[in-house]
């Protein structure tokens, strides 16, 4: 998938929320698509053990569970073709069925074809695909992989939910990497849209309320759950619609605001992450958030083509400024013309896509400003800054 200029993705609307297990939204000629949630965190943080009760649960939904080893990310298409079962090394497709109408599987090495397969022959149906990645999985590549394929493909992304050990994740977010690189667990907070901070029982008040800080400052658009093995009602987990719903982004502001209220009121020593020192964690990682007014469409183009020039080219910024590496953006974009917007980005792909019907999406912004953020390393106010100036705002 390493194309010489990164793919873009083709328009699709954003279907309605809908209630209960019939989740599936369509593609351009009407075939229905089964969300897909990818499942990462670090090694032990408690993903099996949140899928072992996704399983056992009664919730209505058949779900495929996909115990997954990607193996090496960059080389995920390669894979694409091959089922194999880890204990004979036999070409299979076969399925353990559960009580509660969901069905599980555990290969070693299966790509996104082969999950269509799957999903296409499960018996009875599927209403939605949960894989799990390896706990020192750069979800990234993955992410992009399935996102790029929705356009052809029987599978939606509908999120990324990350799982982390609230006890150990501080140590595991500074570990050192050659060259000073992001790390597995920092990427794995970076490319999340739902964060479960799990092992509650092993952790006291202060300790998760850095915990928190600390994962606010990697990336603030995050929903957070504090969880102990893993439970939460599962309702959250689902219909996140991630990558085309506009209120991820707005939302997510709203919960960082109410953060800053909860502490204005609570008396409590401060854990927001403007005030707590969390930089020696998070190695490097932060976001940037860039409040946009409403531009006119020659404003518009300018910041497609920075997107294009920042995230394609690293070229924006001045010379003698360190070219940043962007893990995610996301954005709400406003037009004086009432146009709006939504971008979304993994590393260098990004989409704008326009949402369908101004009418039906009154709410998505409270305060009905529009905002880029962007997630990653060497992101600051040098990229603010370079937006402000190219889009002319
Ligand atoms: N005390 C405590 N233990 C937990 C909690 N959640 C999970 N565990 C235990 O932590 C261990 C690791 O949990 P797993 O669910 O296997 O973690 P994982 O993320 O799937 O681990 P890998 O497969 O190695 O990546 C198991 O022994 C779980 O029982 C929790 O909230 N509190």
């Amino acid at each position: 998938m390493e194309d010489e200029e990164p793919p873009r993705l083709l328009e699709v609307s954003s279907p309605e929320p809908e209630a209960g297990p019939s989740t599936s939204s369509k593609d351009q000629y009407d075939r229905p698509k089964i969300p897909l949630t990818l499942l990462t965190g670090y090694l032990g943080a408690g993903k099996s053990t949140l899928l072992d009760y996704i399983l056992k649960e009664e919730h209505g939904y058949k779900i495929a569970v996909c115990m997954n080893d990607f193996g090496d990310t960059t080389d995920i298409e390669a894979k694409s073709l091959t089922l194999s079962d880890p204990n004979s090394q036999q070409t299979t497709t076969e399925f353990l069925s559960l009580p509660n109408g969901c069905l599980c599987c555990s290969f070693k090495d299966m790509g996104i074809a082969a999950i269509e397969e799957m999903v296409a022959n499960a018996p009875g149906g599927i209403d939605w695909v949960m894989v799990e990645l390896t706990g020192v999985a750069d979800p990234g590549p993955i992410v992009r992989s399935f996102w790029a394929n929705e356009e052809m493909g029987d599978l939606i992304l509908d999120g990324v939910v990350c799982v982390v050990d609230s006890r150990n994740v501080q140590k595991q977010l500074a570990e050192q990497r050659d060259g000073d690189e992001i790390n597995e667990c920092q990427k794995q907070v970076a490319c999340a849209d739902v964060i479960l901070l799990n092992k509650l029982d092993l952790v006291t008040k202060d300790q998760m309320k850095e915990v928190e800080s600390t994962i606010r400052t990697i990336n603030p658009t995050l929903k957070v759950h504090h969880t102990t093995h893993s439970r939460m009602p599962l309702s959250d987990l689902f219909n996140l619609r991630a990558f085309s719903d506009p209120t991820a982004i707005t939302s997510a502001q709203q919960q960082d605001d109410d953060h800053v209220n909860e502490h204005k009121h609570d008396g409590e020593e401060c854990s927001h992450p403007s005030h707590i020192k969390t930089e020696s964690h998070t190695n490097g990682i932060k976001t940037v958030l860039i409040p946009l007014p409403l531009l006119n469409q020659e404003q518009y183009l300018r910041l497609n083509e920075f997107l294009e020039s920042l995230l394609w080219e690293s070229k924006i910024l001045p010379s003698k400024s360190p070219s940043p590496e962007i893990l995610r953006s996301k954005g709400y974009i406003l037009l004086e013309d009432g146009r709006e917007y939504v971008l979304q980005g993994v590393a260098d792909l990004f989409e704008l896509k326009e949402l369908p019907d101004i009418s039906n999406q009154a709410g998505t912004s409270d305060d009905n400003n529009g905002k880029v953020v962007f997630i990653g390393k060497g992101v600051g106010e040098e990229i603010k800054n370079a937006l402000i100036d190219f889009v002319g705002i």
